[in-house]
């Protein structure tokens, strides 16, 4: 490298040398040249030596001559020699004409003109003609030596040239002057270019780089060595390539990377099924995913951006509104959720909740909106359903509770201004869980089903009907004047209740019992107006149904003793605070002890001894009955094995059952436990149901007589003649006895057909195989008459009350018994 540089040096030395060399002949050319002047251009003097020369044609020659006095010096003699010899030695051979002219300029020798003599001054043509003489006569070198002795300094010697010999002079001289030159161009321009191409290949090497980074292409590696300025610039120039390669190749990562991101992104927001979309702040639309585009606008994404809601949605309203709504958001700042009915490019209509929230850019200046709409058609509807659910009975589409106590309450609200009254009626059916155990629960809801229209139908629009649940029912009079025309209203459901229900071919007479409370009398609660009716429906119910009871404050009382009752008797049982009384049983023929009935007693801590029609039909309202009655039974049982082990009597001891606890499935098991645990004989146990605890249902209570049969106990049918008795299914039914029922034997005297019914019961009884046993029997005329008709047993105060177990063995150890005749 450092040989390539000092060879360039040199030649770059000789080139500026030969170029030198070359300018300065060339310089020294054109002075030589410029020497010989062209006198023409001087025009007097030009004019007057031609004239004298007798050139004539000026267009055509001129008058060169010698201009300077050191080249005579120098050369004259030899020129002037040379030239005078030529013109008359070798005249042939001259294409110029020499000539020799004075200080003055006068010419001193022509050869070729006469003239010249005779105009010239004394001396000069002395001169001349030795000139002549000299030439004509001597050789060449006398000639010289001649002219070397004459010559004074100041002459001059001249030739008269045709001008194209002149300009052929010029000419060659500028072609040599021309060829030298352009040798030294061309060998500058050589070394030039060496030159320049050493020193500006590192420039061009940096322009292609810079090309190529202008072009984007940043992994070409900038090679130029050296320490000049120029390295040193490729290298940090090449620094800078490689640190914007890097950075560029990060940023195409990133670019990469936030492309995959971006799309990412939109693959995402285009597999939302949710329309999503943004706007900027005037509502044009900078994006949108599929679903908003083709789904709802039925337009490709790329058709959306750039537009307005205007521009596509039909319906001018909605997309006026919509851009109302953008704005409020924009303006608020925060996220707004609307909803909207819109139609689909499908045409099917939809319920959207759109939630629209303002974004911002990096400077904190307002981009737009993100919108995000739902189709909550589907949702809405499950929530109307379920709002409807909450409000409504599922069976009969009525109100129920909760918006009859919504509904009371704006009742209440506005009755409160008007001053009318408003009346909550609450009406239960009578015997309706009669109906549903034997006809079926399908056929149950198709009645309840009936009702609830029929009631609609009674009451007016503005009044609301309500299933509370079950068999109950509740009718809301918004508006009545007074009590009297509530009254009305009652009587009239009572009424439409009554009237005769067809369903499934199948005529149903059904009753119920009607409680009213009215605002603001009873109560200005809404919760407490339902309740108060509820009592007084009570109240309906125990006066004999099929009938209504106004609220009266005094329910309320009797509502909190029952309620305190509740309490006690959850504890009597724990607290031992029951206990049996015996009510002896007697053989009507023999007047013997046969067995007893125990009769439950509470000895309340407060209230003394508590009869059972006081709290049995609590405990059996509040389930208590089911733990209560097993240990009646249990106790009963164990009473009657310590009586057998006393050796008494044999006596058998009845026990009643509730209706809850024949209906629990589980009753035999517990007999067959109570008769193990007790060691009671079978036989010796008799269990009392009810005539109306059997024929609710007498298919189940058939089988479940038949199970308690199998034990070996026996069965009684109580307060027989009460109730509907199937005597078709009283024959099937496993019964050991019937119990007539007290009422009758009341009227058995004096009421003929009161008698009757005791003879038709009896007879019954006897044909079915059955014993007749008579309760209530308070006088001996009633003992009478039954023995007449030829009844089995009977028990009542006539014989004893019931009594506590030991009064009963003392009873039992009597010798003589009082029998009837
Ligand atoms: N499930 C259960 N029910 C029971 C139980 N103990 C009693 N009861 C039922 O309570 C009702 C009232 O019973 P009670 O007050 O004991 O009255 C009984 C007798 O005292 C009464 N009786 C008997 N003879 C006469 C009479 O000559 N005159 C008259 N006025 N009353 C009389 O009758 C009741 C017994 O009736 P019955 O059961 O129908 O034989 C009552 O319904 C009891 O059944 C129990 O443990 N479990």
């Amino acid at each position: 490298m450092k040989t390539r540089s000092v060879l360039v040096k040199i030649l770059a030395v000789i080139v500026i040398a030969f170029g030198l060399s070359a300018a300065a002949v060339l310089v020294l050319a054109h002075r030589q040249v410029q020497d010989i002047i062209d006198w023409s251009q001087s025009k007097e003097y030009g004019e007057r030596i031609a004239g004298m020369l007798g050139i004539l044609d000026q267009h055509y020659q001129r008058l060169l001559l010698t201009q300077r006095e050191e080249v005579y010096r120098q050369d004259f003699q030899d020129m002037a020699l040379k030239a005078l010899s030529a013109a008359y030695f070798h005249p042939e051979e001259l294409s110029v004409q020499p000539c020799i002219i004075d200080a003055d300029g006068n010419p001193l020798l022509h050869p070729g003109k006469d003239p010249l003599h005779q105009a010239l001054p004394l001396h000069l043509v002395t001169a001349a003609q030795v000139f002549e003489q000299t030439f004509s006569t001597a050789t060449e070198e006398q000639a010289w030596a001649i002219f070397q002795t004459y010559a004074p300094w100041g002459w001059r010697v001249g030739y008269i040239v045709p001008l194209p010999v002149k300009y052929a002079m010029v000419r060659d001289l500028d072609q040599g002057l021309a060829i030298t030159m352009l040798g030294t161009i061309f060998l500058a321009g050589c070394v030039l270019t060496l030159i320049i191409r050493r020193q500006l290949r590192p420039v061009s090497e940096l322009t292609r780089a810079s090309l190529a980074i202008a072009e984007g292409r940043f992994d070409l590696p900038i090679q130029i060595d050296g320490k000049d300025e120029i390295a040193l610039l490729a290298k940090q120039f090449d620094r800078m390539r490689t640190s914007i390669h890097e950075t560029m190749a990060e940023l195409q990562s990133s670019q990469a990377a936030t492309e995959r991101e971006r799309k990412f992104l939109k693959d995402l927001i285009d597999a939302i099924p949710d329309l999503i979309f943004f706007k900027d702040p005037n509502s044009v639309y900078i994006g949108c995913n599929r679903a908003f585009a083709e789904g709802f606008i039925g337009l490709p994404p790329g058709e959306i951006i750039g537009r307005t809601d205007l521009d596509f949605i039909r319906d001018r309203e909605l997309a006026t509104l919509f851009r109302e709504k953008d704005r409020e958001t924009m303006a608020l700042g925060a996220t707004r959720v609307n909803d909207e009915w819109i139609t689909l490019s499908n045409g099917r209509r939809i319920l959207i909740e759109t939630a629209k929230t303002p974004f911002y850019h990096v400077d904190g200046s307002l981009g737009g909106l993100i919108g995000v709409s739902r189709d909550v058609t589907e949702r809405r509807r499950n929530e109307e359903q379920l709002r409807h659910l909450a409000t409504h009975d599922e069976l009969t589409g009525l109100a129920n509770r909760t918006l009859l106590q919504d509904r009371l309450e704006q009742s209440v609200h506005y009755a409160n201004r008007s001053g009318r009254v408003v009346a909550v009626l609450l009406l239960d059916l009578d015997r309706f869980n009669v109906i549903n155990d034997s006809l079926g629960h399908d056929f149950g809801d198709k009645l309840l089903c009936l009702l609830a229209q029929r009631l609609q139908q009674v009451v007016r629009e503005a009044d609301t009907v309500a299933r509370l649940g079950g068999d109950e029912f509740a009718v809301l009079l918004a508006e009545v004047a007074d009590s009297e025309d509530v009254g009305m209203v009652a009587a009239k459901i009572l009424e439409h209740v009554a009237e005769p229900l067809w369903v499934d071919n199948r005529e149903v007479l059904l009753t119920a019992s009607l409680g009213i409370s009215l605002y603001p009398q009873d109560s200005k609660d809404a919760v407490t107006l339902i309740r108060n009716a509820d009592l007084a429906m009570y109240r309906a119910k125990k006066d004999g149904r099929n009938s209504f009871s106004f609220y009266d404050p005094e329910m309320n009382l009797r509502v909190q003793e029952t309620l305190e009752l509740e309490t006690d008797l959850r504890q009597a049982l724990d607290r031992e605070e029951f206990l049996l009384h015996y009510q002896p049983k007697v053989d009507l023929a023999s007047g013997a002890v046969i067995g007893c009935e125990a009769l439950v007693r509470w000895r309340h801590p407060r209230r003394g001894l508590v009869p059972p029609n006081d709290f049995i039909p609590l405990a059996e309202e509040t389930g208590l009955i089911v733990p209560l009655g097993a240990w009646v039974l249990r106790e009963a049982c164990r009473q009657a094995r310590r009586w057998k082990e006393a050796e008494l009597p044999p006596v058998s001891v009845a026990v009643n059952l509730s209706a809850r606890q024949f209906r629990q499935g589980d009753l035999p098991e517990l007999v067959a436990d109570v008769l193990a645990e007790t060691g009671l004989d079978p036989h010796l146990l008799d269990l009392e149901l009810t005539e109306s605890m059997v024929m609710d249902n007498p298919v189940k209570a058939g089988r479940a007589m038949l199970d308690l049969k199998k034990l070996g106990v026996s069965l009684s049918l109580d307060d027989f003649g009460t109730g509907y008795s199937s005597l078709n299914y009283l024959r099937r039914f496993p019964v050991d006895c019937l119990k007539i029922d007290r009422s009758f034997i009341r009227d058995v005297v004096d009421d003929p057909s009161g008698a009757s019914v005791v003879t038709s019961v009896i007879s019954i009884a006897h044909n079915l195989g059955m014993a007749a046993v008579a309760e209530g029997v308070e006088n001996e005329d009633q003992l009478r008459f039954l023995a007449s008709c030829g009844c089995d047993t009977y028990q009542g105060y006539f014989f004893s009350k019931p009594i506590p177990a030991e009064e009963f063995v003392a009873l039992l150890q009597r010798e003589t018994l009082p029998a009837g005749e």
